[in-house]
C-alpha cells in the first residue's frame, strides 16, 4: 500500500514540475523587470518550428510571419528550433539592429549550419573573410578580370543546354557555379575531375536544411557524408600548393597561402572551410535568382521583349561585334539591373538577418534580453505594400520611380551595415551577363516546372525545366 502512496507523489511532484516547466517555457522571464515582445513560444523545446517549416506556395512573406504580425504587431516573440527569439518587420529596429553588430548583438546561425560552416561564426577573422572574398570577387576583380570570364562560362553552359532536350536550371545553374568558383579559387577543372563534385556538393545543401539526424540512409547522414567528400577534394589541393611554393598562381589559394605568414588563424584546415564557406554563398543564392528570374520571364513575355531588346541595342551598338561584354556595356544595362533587383526583392533568397543579443536591448518599451536571438524578417519591408504598390507583382519598372533613400531603408537583399554581403556586385554582375547571352543569343521555353514553394527558404516544387535553342547569329540581330 505504502508503494501505492509513494508511487502517487511521485507522479504528483512529476506533474507540478512538468507543468512549471511548461509554464516557464510558455511565459519566459525578462531580466530588470523589462518587458518582452508579445508572442508565443510554441509547444516545450520545438517551439512553433513546426509552423514556421510549412510550405506556402507563393513568393509572398509565410504565413507564419503574416499571421504573427497581424496577431502582436510587428516586434514578436517566438520559439525555433529550441531557441528563444525575437522577430522583426520594423524597419527602424532592423536598422537599429544592424548598427549594432559587436556592440549589443552578434551573427548567429542556425546550428546546423554553425557546425558545418564553421568559419561564418567567427566574429574577429570577419574582417579577413570580408576583404579577402572582396579582394577575388569585388568591383575591382569584376571589372579588370571577372567579366570577359563569366561570360566564357555562360556561353560554353548555354551552347551545352541548347544541345540537350530540357534542362532542369537549379541543377544546371548550381552545377556552372560551382564549376567557376572553384576554377577562381584555385583552377579546378570539372572536366577533367573524376568525380561530378558539384552534384555531392547539391546534396549537401539540400540536407543542411533537414533534420539533423546522422543515421544511415537519412538526409542529414548523407548531407555530412558528401560534404566530407568536397572538402576532403579541398584539402588536398590545399596540401599539394602547400608542398610546391614555387608553383604559384595569384589566384584565391594562393592568396590565403601567402597570408598564412601574417594571419595565425589561418590554418591548412581554415583555408578548407574559408574556401568551402565561399562556396556555399555563391553556389545556392545565385543559382535560386537565375531560376527565379527564369521563372518570372518566361510567365512576363513582355518583359523579356523590354529586356531583348536592351541587349541587343548593346551589340549593335558595339565597334567589334566578337569584342567581350564591356563594364560600361554591363553597366549601362539599366533595365536588366532593374530586372535583377525586382527578383532580389521578390526572391527574398535570405529570409532574414539572424543576431544574438549579447547585451540586453531596449526598444519601443520591450526588452530583448541578452541570450536571445533575433531575426530582422528583411522580406517584410521588401514585400510592404506600402513602399511597393502590389507587391507580389513581377513589376521591374517600379524601379525607374523608388528614391535611393526608400530603396536603402527598405531593400536589403545583401545585408547591411559591416556585415553587407562580399559578393553583392558579383552576384548582380553574373545574373546581368547571363542574361546579356541568353536574350541576345538564345530563345527558350518552359517545359514544366516552376512552382514556388516557401519553407521560408524558396524553393521550386520540382524544379524548373527549360529548352534552349539554337543561338541567334549578329545578322538576326542587326
Ligand atoms: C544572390 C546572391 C547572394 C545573396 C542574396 C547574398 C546574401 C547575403 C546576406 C544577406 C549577407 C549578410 C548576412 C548577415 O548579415 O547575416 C551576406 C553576407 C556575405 N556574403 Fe553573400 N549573398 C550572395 C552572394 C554571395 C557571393 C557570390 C559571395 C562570394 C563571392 C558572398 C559572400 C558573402 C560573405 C563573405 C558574407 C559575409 C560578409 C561579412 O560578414 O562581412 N555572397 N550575403
Amino acid at each position: 500500500m505504502w508503494l501505492v502512496g509513494v508511487w502517487c507523489s511521485v507522479v504528483a511532484l512529476a506533474t507540478i514540475l512538468v507543468t512549471r516547466w511548461i509554464q516557464k517555457w510558455r511565459n519566459p522571464s525578462c531580466s530588470n523587470e523589462g518587458v518582452l515582445p508579445p508572442g508565443s513560444m510554441g509547444f516545450p523545446l520545438i517551439g512553433e518550428t513546426i509552423q514556421l517549416l510549412i510550405p506556402s506556395p507563393s513568393l509572398d512573406l509565410h504565413p507564419f510571419i503574416k499571421n504573427r504580425v497581424q496577431r502582436y504587431g510587428p516586434i514578436f516573440r517566438t520559439s525555433v528550433v529550441g531557441r528563444p527569439i525575437v522577430m522583426s518587420t520594423d524597419s527602424k529596429f532592423n536598422h537599429y539592429i544592424i548598427t549594432e553588430e559587436g556592440k549589443s548583438v552578434e551573427l548567429w546561425y542556425l546550428d546546423t549550419f554553425s557546425k558545418m560552416l564553421p568559419i561564418y561564426g567567427v566574429g574577429s577573422i570577419q574582417k579577413y573573410i570580408r576583404n579577402i572574398a572582396l579582394s577575388h570577387f569585388g568591383v575591382e576583380s569584376i571589372r579588370e578580370r571577372l567579366l570577359p570570364q563569366v561570360e566564357q562560362i555562360v556561353q560554353k553552359t548555354l551552347r551545352s543546354w541548347s544541345t540537350q532536350k530540357s534542362v532542369e536550371l537549379k541543377h544546371a545553374t548550381s552545377s556552372m557555379l560551382f564549376d567557376f568558383t572553384l576554377k577562381q579559387m584555385f583552377g579546378y577543372d570539372s572536366e577533367n575531375s573524376p568525380e561530378k563534385l558539384s552534384d555531392k556538393f547539391a546534396n549537401f545543401v539540400h540536407g543542411l536544411m533537414s533534420l539533423p539526424l546522422n543515421k544511415p540512409g537519412t538526409t542529414y547522414h548523407k548531407c555530412l557524408k558528401d560534404q566530407k567528400e568536397v572538402l576532403s577534394m579541398m584539402r588536398g589541393i590545399v596540401k599539394e600548393r602547400l608542398a610546391s611554393p614555387d608553383k604559384r598562381r595569384g589566384d584565391f589559394l594562393d592568396h590565403a597561402i601567402q597570408d598564412m605568414k601574417t594571419e595565425n588563424f589561418l590554418t591548412e584546415d581554415f583555408i578548407v572551410q574559408l574556401m568551402f564557406g565561399i562556396l556555399f554563398g555563391t553556389f545556392e543564392p545565385i543559382s535560386a535568382v537565375l531560376v527565379l528570374t527564369l521563372k518570372l520571364l518566361s510567365d512576363h513575355p513582355l518583359i523579356v521583349e523590354e529586356l531583348t531588346a536592351e541587349h541587343e541595342a548593346i551589340l549593335r551598338n558595339r565597334q567589334n561585334p566578337n569584342s567581350s561584354l564591356s563594364w560600361d556595356e554591363y553597366k549601362s544595362m539599366t533595365f536588366t539591373l532593374n530586372v535583377i533587383n525586382e527578383v532580389l526583392r521578390l526572391g527574398n533568397v535570405a529570409p532574414g538577418l539572424l543576431r544574438r543579443v549579447t547585451k540586453d536591448i531596449k526598444f519601443n518599451g520591450y526588452t530583448i534580453p541578452t541570450g536571445w536571438d533575433i531575426v530582422l524578417v528583411t522580406p517584410a519591408l521588401q514585400l510592404n505594400p506600402e513602399t511597393f504598390k502590389d507587391p507580389v507583382a513581377f513589376n521591374p519598372s517600379r524601379w525607374k520611380c523608388l528614391d535611393s533613400y526608400t530603396i536603402s531603408k527598405n531593400f536589403m537583399p545583401f545585408g547591411g551595415g559591416i556585415r553587407q554581403c562580399a559578393g553583392a556586385d558579383y552576384s548582380r554582375a553574373f545574373v546581368a551577363t547571363f542574361l546579356h547571352i541568353l536574350v541576345s543569343k538564345y530563345r527558350w521555353t518552359k517545359i514544366k516546372g516552376g512552382s514556388i514553394v516557401r519553407k521560408p527558404i524558396l524553393d521550386f516544387e520540382g524544379g524548373l525545366e527549360i529548352e534552349v535553342s539554337e543561338e541567334k547569329t549578329n545578322e538576326d540581330i542587326a
